[in-house]
């Protein structure tokens, strides 16, 4: 039996069966491959590389890559999965570990951002507030976490997460990251390397600590984290994975333990933003002045109001702001949007 049919049943690759399985599998099976590297299936979309004992790890460095963490993304899904595929058929060997994760398979199987909540704000033990109680997104957060949370003990050395997405709204810059805040911590030059390798030109800096998955990691696990937006949310096979070539390659290169490429570009030359202001939906008073289908990072002018309810009315400030991830639809107390400028 081929490993791939090892691994996932036959006729199948790990997209195909995560989205027929969707629910928990787990295996404490591990498939070696012909050079030596370990695969193990741990649940569901939830998958485990080891490079051979033996092999050198030259960028000394662990990986945990994250995509379909929102079900309706399925560009970055598409990548990973591609870049598994890859390593099957023996096309490059693994030189670091890596955990690659499909985050919420239900959702992937539905086309939809999410079923019951959003799990991208359910970590940081978020999934345990009374109200997500029962809910199969809680639990898949608590899940992830502790597979996360095992990995980093195994593998603390320079540990990276890259949680890959792509925005429901145009964009007019359209690949940027997101930087979750952490007290005192500054982005390292290396980590700009990658993301303009990957043809992500644009940084986005966070104000305040989130529940994002890419804030669990950074906050708990100490990792390099970053939420990635690629490009535009499409259906499965939908999408120009010609549009994602940089993000793949800038991976597989990370996998393999290869040096970094010369970087055309000086980590200077990446854009960056900050975040001054989180846009929550506030309740049934709550009005908000973003028409919708704005692309992320349009600008307002000082003194524009943004949003408004009984109480408060949002104005931009003295100098422009842009508007990112505009999105009304979402409930009280959750975020509509972010309000952003060029880093001072
Ligand atoms: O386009 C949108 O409105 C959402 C795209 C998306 O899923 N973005 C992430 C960003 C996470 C972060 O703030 O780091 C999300 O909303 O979860
Ligand atoms: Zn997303």
């Amino acid at each position: 039996m081929n490993l791939q049919a090892q691994l996932f049943g036959p006729d199948l690759d790990w997209l195909s069966h995560t989205l027929a399985r969707a629910e928990h599998v787990s295996s404490e099976k591990i498939v070696v491959l012909d050079d030596g590297a370990g695969l193990q299936l741990q649940d569901s979309g939830l998958l485990y590389l080891e490079p051979p004992a033996d092999r050198p790890n030259p960028n000394n460095e662990s990986l945990i890559v994250s995509a379909g963490v929102h079900g309706n993304e399925t560009a970055p899904i598409e990548v990973l999965n591609n870049l598994l595929n890859e390593l099957l058929h023996g096309k490059w060997q693994l030189a670091c570990p890596a955990l690659f994760i499909l985050g919420n398979p239900p959702a992937m199987d539905a086309g939809k951002r999410f079923l019951d909540a959003n799990l991208n704000r359910l970590f940081g033990g978020a999934h345990r507030k009374p109200e997500y109680r029962g809910l199969p997104e809680a639990d898949r957060a608590r899940l992830l976490e502790n597979a996360c949370k095992a990995f980093a003990a195994k593998h603390s050395t320079n540990l990276c997460h890259y949680d890959l997405h792509t925005a429901i709204r145009p964009s007019l810059r359209e690949k940027f990251a997101l930087y979750p805040f952490v007290e005192g911590r500054d982005i390292p030059d290396e980590q700009v390397d990658f993301l303009l390798e990957a043809d992500v030109e644009t940084l986005l800096l966070q104000h305040r600590e989130g529940t994002t998955f890419a804030s669990f990691s950074s906050s708990e696990l100490g990792a390099e984290s970053f939420t990635v937006e690629l490009g535009k949310v499409r259906p499965f096979g939908q999408n120009d994975l010609s549009r994602f070539t940089g993000i793949a390659n800038a991976l597989r290169r990370r996998l393999q333990g290869e040096p970094p490429p010369k970087p055309d570009r000086a980590s200077g030359q990446i854009t960056v933003f900050e975040v001054v202001h989180e846009i929550l939906n506030t309740g049934d008073s709550f009005r908000f002045h973003v028409p919708d289908g704005v692309a992320n990072f349009t600008m307002y002018d000082p003194g524009t109001v943004i949003w408004e309810d009984d109480t408060t009315c949002y104005k931009v400030g003295d100098t422009p702001e842009g508007i990112v991830f505009p999105n009304r639809d979402v409930p009280v107390g959750q975020r509509v949007g972010l309000m952003i400028r060029p880093r001072s």
